[in-house]
């Protein structure tokens, strides 16, 4: 029996919708009352209970998604699920010697010290005792190596779900051991984990005896000795830690480390890593590294099956490495403020969201806005529009952010003008930035959405630039509006209105008078 494991949703984002929880709920990956112990323990049982549901069988079953999006390839085993990005399932590898191919790309025997390192990897495989790759590594260690090699088309994001003691650790040594560059000295990989760091120094050593690698481990979440750790992350080719732990040493580190070479962003046991709490950390490991890479970061994610209701913490994970924010934390924010929200949606078609903007203005007193559009001929027709000299200059008056205008005048300085007390402006006109979004803005009760395009979870993100009084006790001081959430759609995406609802739990109205459609 091939158990499924295709999500409803399938954008890179995990934007579109899917139950039976949103990925941004407030319970995803957030510390729950019970201990971390409890919650391991319970963690480790709903796994087992996961593995048991499994029997074991020989089959499997490939799915791939929609050329037309982005392909996404998603393999189920009876025992580990497998997805990875942009890419199709690598071979599986039928014996060791195989290893040494996929580690080539297929060249046959390659001379020099890549050819050694790899043929001293095969001995020490040996020296093990196991003869051949069990079932998850014959496909977990081609993908790790597929993802870790110095290839531009490596793929960006795979994630590995497995049942405890199939081989997923040993999956990652191995596929480190054959991807490293021994000739680079700079650091190429780091790998994350809350629980496994010991298993993987021993897979590391053992495998990697004969043909060492330079690797550093931090296992505790606070350094014992700085000076010394930063000492050994400066000198590392692969660095391998506790999150909390490497994030410190590289924060250390930050202006001695070289960090163009990463290749890639490893995390083993990812379950443990979100139930402890450490999601935050990995995405700060994550956001320094890509601010350095010379090349994309690639992901490789490796977890123990997990209950259904989690599983959507680990498509947040997926978001939060892919968009290097903490979509946990957006998630708690979007939740806070939720309560305070009323949202409305008027579904016309795009070339009239202006004129209704506009004859809302006259109807209603709208306080200041941010006004969201995505797509570019819209944003640009919006600009025209609300300048002094535009058609609707008259009601809407705009400020615009507009980060790829050439003139500081357009540019970010609209942002600033707008947030300032005597700005007689009413409206934002800005894109789905990560400066605006993120930031309450003084003043803003409602947020005007002209569409959401691709990623639906930046509708959540938008909400964030509310005045950040919203978020306090109602009735408390200050706070005389509801916050307003209005989107605009064309007619044809009525899906997308349920996603959204689904995703934030949020109930969409139509607006109170008629006449907009
Ligand atoms: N190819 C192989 N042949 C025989 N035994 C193997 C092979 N690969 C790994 N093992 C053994 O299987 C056990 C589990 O391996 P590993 O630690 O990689 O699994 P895991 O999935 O990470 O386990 P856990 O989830 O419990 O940490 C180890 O004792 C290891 O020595």
């Amino acid at each position: 029996m091939a158990l499924e494991f295709k999500p409803s949703s399938r954008s890179s984002s995990e934007a579109g919708s899917r139950s039976p929880r949103s990925p941004l709920s407030p319970r995803a990956g957030g510390r729950s009352a019970r201990g971390k112990a409890a919650r391991r323990g319970a963690g480790r049982a709903a796994a087992r209970e996961s593995d048991r549901d499994r029997a074991p069988s020989v089959s499997s079953s490939v799915h791939s998604s929609q050329p037309s999006r982005e392909s996404t390839c998603y393999v189920n085993f009876d025992r580990f699920d497998l997805q990875i990005e942009n890419g199709r399932a690598p071979t599986k590898l039928v014996s060791w010697d195989q290893l040494l191919l996929a580690a080539s790309g297929g060249a046959a025997e390659r001379a020099g010290p890549r050819g050694e390192a790899e043929r001293s990897l095969r001995q020490a495989i040996d020296s093990f005792g196991w003869q051949a790759p069990t079932k998850l590594q014959a496909v977990a260690v081609p993908c790790v190596v597929q993802a870790c090699r110095d290839i531009p088309e490596a793929k960006s994001y795979t994630f590995l779900q497995a049942a405890g003691g199939l081989g997923k650790t040993s999956s990652l040594a191995l596929g480190l051991l054959a991807s490293a560059r021994r000739e680079v000295c700079s650091l190429q990989f780091v790998v994350v984990s809350a629980n496994t760091c010991e298993d993987l120094e021993r897979y590391l050593n053992a495998l990697g005896f004969l043909c060492p690698l330079e690797v550093a481990y931090f296992k505790s979440e606070v350094s014992q000795d700085l000076d010394a750790d930063m000492d050994r992350a400066l000198r590392a080719q692969i660095i391998v830690g506790h999150p909390a732990g490497v994030l410190e040493v590289l924060e250390a580190t930050r202006e001695q480390i070289s960090l163009s070479s990463v290749r890639a962003l490893l995390l083993d046991d990812a379950s443990e890593v979100i139930a402890d709490g450490w999601v935050q950390k990995v995405c700060e490991v994550n956001q320094m590294l890509s601010l350095f890479v010379a090349t994309p970061l690639r992901y490789v994610v490796l977890s123990s099956f997990v209950e259904s209701e989690t599983k959507p913490a680990l498509r947040a994970l997926k978001s939060s490495l892919m968009s290097k924010k903490n979509m946990f934390d957006l998630a708690q924010q979007v939740g806070r403020i939720k309560k305070f929200v009323k949202h409305y949606l008027v579904q016309i078609e795009p070339e009239g969201w202006m004129k209704a903007l506009s004859q809302l203005q006259d109807m209603i007193y709208i306080p200041k806005a941010v006004l969201f559009c995505d797509s570019e001929p819209l944003f640009q027709r919006a600009k025209l529009a609300g300048n002094p000299r535009g058609e609707w200059a008259r009601t809407v008056s705009l400020s615009v952010n507009d980060s790829a205008a050439q003139t500081l005048q357009d540019g970010g300085s609209g942002a600033l003008a707008f947030c300032k007390e005597q700005s007689q402006k009413d409206f934002l006109l800005t894109r789905s930035e990560p400066n605006i979004f993120q930031a309450s803005l003084p003043r803003v009760f409602w947020v005007v959405h002209f569409g959401i395009e691709a990623n639906l979870s930046w509708y959540g993100c938008r909400l964030l630039c509310l005045d950040s009084k919203l978020r306090e006790q109602r009735g408390g001081k200050g706070v005389q509006h509801d916050g307003v959430s209005l989107l605009f759609l064309p007619p044809s995406q009525r899906d997308t209105v349920q996603k959204l609802e689904r995703m934030f739990g949020i109930h969409f109205e139509p607006l109170p008078f008629g006449g907009f459609g």
